[in-house]
């Protein structure tokens, strides 16, 4: 049995002004299950990809299906009430809010969701338990580590059981150690069922946390590449569950098993099948 595709986009084409499309025709399918990493230079259109999937803009033309709605078709409400239903975010910079406790950001996407309080203060200690944050959550965003605050993040995140993970350059403030531990993190996620979108630059992350990355130039894909990288290394295309997983999931602490191949090119990610579009 195949999975329903998680993200389709169809000749999906973003214009902001009379220059070249920040987003040029791409068409994309990524299964439910799969860890894709979208790699790019500044510029060449990552963000406005993101942004597509998230509903957070629509294409000028094209469409785009996520998780079986057309998003690419919602108005704002509309779109606002989709992205609290099916997709959690995390970003570089955590975007916590600094003035309430760590467990008050995880419950927010619960109350916005108008989910029970019991029912959700439940989810948010299970989350925190798993993160290994739990001992924080009376504390302030700002009195923790960077790499425990993105984990904050990503309990919030997860708070919904959001379909889909979007990570925007989700090690790109962290020193090495939270940048492993944070990569370890997504592993875990994405071994559990979880569809994960990474944005980076970095080709690292993308080889060891992925199982297939695509790079973009110019707002098109030029490469889309299978390799031996991410969680379960293959099974998350044919037999993941098509929805996130239902229970608060188990971390792994050591951070031992990513698979982090030295800075190879793009076409010398181990295992890569490459098609170049
Ligand atoms: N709101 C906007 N209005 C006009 N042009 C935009 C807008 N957003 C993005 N662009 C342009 O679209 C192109 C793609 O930008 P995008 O932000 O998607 O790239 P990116 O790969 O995410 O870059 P970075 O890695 O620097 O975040 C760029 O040329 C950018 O200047």
């Amino acid at each position: 049995m195949t999975n329903a595709p998680m993200i389709e986009l169809a000749e999906a084409t973003k214009r902001y002004d009379d220059g070249p499309p920040a987003l040029a025709g791409v068409t994309l399918t990524v299964a439910a299950g799969e860890c894709l990493a979208v790699l790019g230079h500044s510029g060449s259109g990552k963000s406005t990809l993101l942004n597509l999937i998230a509903g957070l803009d629509r294409p000028s033309s094209g469409t785009v299906t996520v998780d079986g709605t057309r998003v690419d078709q919602l108005g704002e409400a509309g779109s606002a009430r989709f992205r609290r239903a099916s997709i959690g975010m995390i970003f570089q910079f955590f975007n916590l809010l600094d003035d309430l406790t760590v467990l008050d950001n995880v419950l927010v996407p619960a109350q916005l969701a108008g989910m029970g309080k019991g029912e959700a203060r439940r989810r948010a200690a299970d989350l925190l338990g798993s993160l290994g944050i739990d001992r924080h959550a009376k504390a302030y965003p700002q009195r923790l580590s960077g790499g425990e605050r993105q984990r904050v993040a990503v309990a919030r995140a997860l708070m919904n059981r959001p379909a889909l993970l979007l990570a925007d350059e989700p090690t790109g403030a962290l020193d090495s150690r939270s940048a492993a531990d944070v990569r370890q993190l997504l592993l875990d996620l994405n071994a559990e069922g979880q569809t994960i979108l990474l944005v980076t630059h970095d080709v690292e992350l993308a080889a060891s946390t992925a199982h297939r990355t695509i790079e973009l130039v110019d707002g098109a894909v030029v490469r889309d590449v299978e390799h031996s990288g991410g969680a379960g290394d293959g099974a998350a295309r044919g037999s993941a569950p098509s929805s996130a997983p239902s229970s608060a999931p188990s971390f792994s602490r050591d951070g031992g098993a990513a698979n982090a191949p030295g800075l190879p090119g793009l076409s010398g990610l181990p295992g890569s099948t490459e098609a170049v579009r």
